[in-house]
């Protein structure tokens, strides 16, 4: 008989029932298939705190919303994960995502509230202002969240996945409400422990100061070493109007010696410089 692994604590967005409990469990599941791994599961009350979590040590893996198809960027994750220190990308986990409208009362007509994850609410805006035209958007801090109010209020409704639905007993009167096809998130797994160095992509994220060609210079410094660029994002520095970090995911592995090279050229070119690490990503269906 095989001794069966240790445990690993994964932090995620809770309650039970949000998208961030499917991506985490199925990378877990994933991961299992790979090697001798299992995962725990400990949910938290924000990204914010999930991310403090892996940060401090509490738990060695957290799962966190980054990007999604309709909406952008997760701009909590982007800012906490740049305010923290030591946390390392591992891998990213692609997650289809099917919003439905989940509510006690009867008709469309009768709803005067609609709670969500803002990220929710945003990817279904022009559904609920052509469906809901007179029910009030209101934010919580996750879409499984939202639906403890309907079991309270039967006048109000939420934005959830079928699954969350079903996991707290609730009627769906809508689905397919997402304002464009193929609604997808993108999810990092997160470790306090650096991770191998191998993957496709890398995070990285820089401040500049703010005088002619300090975003030119870097840039260049991944052109002339062939990187492409899969995304930049630009987010509020914080430390006042017109300063910003831009964070990049490069289509080049960490390991490979352009990717080096140019990390290395690029601390001389930045104010300040964050890696994040490497990943590949996990397609779930
Ligand atoms: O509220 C949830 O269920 C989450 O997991 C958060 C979150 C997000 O922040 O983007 C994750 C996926 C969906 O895009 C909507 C909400």
């Amino acid at each position: 008989m095989t001794d069966s692994p240790h445990p690993i604590t994964i932090g995620y967005l809770g309650p039970a029932g949000t998208y961030a409990e499917a991506a985490t469990t199925g990378y877990a599941q994933w991961r299992s298939s790979q090697e001798a791994f299992l995962g725990e599961f400990r949910p938290y009350p924000s990204i914010a705190k999930t991310l403090e979590a892996a940060a401090s040590g509490e738990v060695p893996l957290v799962v966190v919303p980054v990007e999604n198809s309709i909406q952008g960027s997760v701009t909590t994750t982007l800012d906490t994960l740049w305010q923290l220190e030591g946390l390392h990308v591992q891998q990213a986990v692609l997650l289809p995502i099917a919003h439905v409208l989940v509510t006690q009362a009867p008709t469309l007509k009768t709803i005067t509230t609609v709670y969500s994850h803002p990220q929710a609410l945003a990817q279904c805006q022009r559904w609920i202002e052509t469906h809901l035209p007179n029910a009030k958007p209101l934010p919580t801090n996750s879409t499984a969240e939202a639906l403890t109010n309907v079991q309270e209020q039967p006048q109000t409704a939420a934005i959830s996945s079928e699954r969350a639905a079903q996991l707290y007993d609730l009627p769906v009167l809508a689905r397919d409400i997402s304002d464009c096809p193929d609604n997808c998130t993108r999810f990092w797994v997160i470790a306090r422990e650096p991770a191998h160095l191998t993957g496709s992509h890398t995070a990285i994220a820089f401040s500049t100061i703010n005088r002619p060609g300090s975003l030119l210079q870097p840039l260049a410094t991944l052109a002339e070493r062939d990187i492409n660029l899969c995304r930049i994002e630009s987010r509020p520095s914080k430390r006042g109007l017109g300063d910003y970090v831009f964070f990049l995911d490069l289509e080049a592995g960490q390991q490979e010696a352009r990717t080096q090279a140019a990390l290395a050229e690029l601390r001389d070119r930045v104010e300040t410089l964050k890696v994040f690490g490497s990943y590949d990503a996990l397609k779930l269906t």
